[in-house]
């Protein structure tokens, strides 16, 4: 393959490419047979990830037109991730965001963007987790008037809470559970339980790469359903399989579960 991934069947763009996040999507890609990284872009100076010269995210534009990349995968923050996303609609490439945190309006701008360009948002890209949400959204409708808590638990550096795996956790309840529908985040002091309520605790501790765990409790029984991310590997492998078949989409919007749909592995939605 060349230097610049001229010959490779999936060009990518990554932004963060300093982060974590960053890091690990261009590792993983360096480990695929016929990826390549064309454009990485930090917000602030970074020697080379895995090879590769991460430059000024301030000349984003300007690098994906020159380098016309398949797609763009981002793992930011929630205002960049719709800068980038902007940037993406004007340049014609399509774009995979695993950002946490958005804001209603920053939504917005994410879709808008859709509207040009093909874009998938996921919370969460562990295969594990998309099986995790089916099960939630089996369990917690097979048990009618049981108790919901849901704990999600990450690394000390983790800005958002809670998760944004939690979030979608959350959703996926209160979608077949109509009498569930308020989000109380901790307890403190006088505060009986009500039967509308479903739980939420976010913990912060050490590296802890993200754990998330929804438990339903009737008068007798427990039944608790845990998934733990053992590294970043993980979600860089499932964000790769993404770009990788969103590459080929139409404008639009897009989840993780389209992804694993079209590998027949039976998840839906984001
Ligand atoms: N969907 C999923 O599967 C997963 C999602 N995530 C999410 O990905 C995001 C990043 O996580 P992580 O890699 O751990 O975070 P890090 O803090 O390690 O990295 C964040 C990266 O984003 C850049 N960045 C942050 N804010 C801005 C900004 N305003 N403008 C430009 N660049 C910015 C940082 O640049 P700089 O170096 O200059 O600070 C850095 O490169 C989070 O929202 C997290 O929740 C994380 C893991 C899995
Ligand atoms: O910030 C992280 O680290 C993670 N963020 C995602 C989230 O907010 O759900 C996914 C994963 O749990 C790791």
């Amino acid at each position: 393959m060349s230097g610049d991934g001229a010959d490779a069947d999936l060009r990518l763009a990554v932004t963060g490419a300093g982060g974590r996040m960053g890091r690990e999507v261009i590792e993983a890609a360096a480990d695929r047979e016929g990826v390549a990284v064309a454009v990485a872009v930090n917000r602030t100076p970074t020697d080379p990830v895995a090879g590769v010269a991460v430059e000024d995210a301030d000349r984003i534009d300007e690098l994906l037109g020159a380098a016309e990349p398949d797609a763009l995968v981002d793992f930011t923050g929630p205002a960049s991730a719709v800068a980038y996303a902007e940037a993406c609609a004007d340049a014609g490439v399509p774009m995979v965001t695993g950002t946490t945190g958005f804001a209603d309006a920053q939504l917005d701008g994410l879709r808008a963007a859709s509207e040009s360009v093909p874009v998938l948002k996921a919370s969460n890209f562990a295969r594990g987790v998309a099986a995790l949400r089916r099960a939630v959204r089996e369990a917690a409708a097979a048990l009618p008037g049981y108790d919901v808590e849901l704990t999600e638990t990450h690394h000390n550096a983790k800005r958002d809470a809670p998760s944004g795996t939690a979030k979608s956790l959350l959703d996926d309840v209160e979608s077949v559970r109509d009498d569930l529908d308020r989000r109380v985040h901790g307890r403190e002091g006088e505060a009986p339980r009500e039967s509308d309520e479903i739980g939420v605790h976010a913990r912060r501790a050490g590296d802890v790469t993200g754990e998330h765990e929804v438990l339903l409790a009737g008068n007798r029984e427990t039944l608790e359903l845990t998934h733990r991310a053992g590294d970043r590997g993980v979600f860089a492998e499932g964000a790769l399989d993404a770009a990788d078949w969103l590459a080929a989409r139409a404008p639009g919007w897009y989840g993780f579960g389209d992804v694993l749909d079209a590998g027949s592995a039976g998840a839906t939605g984001e």
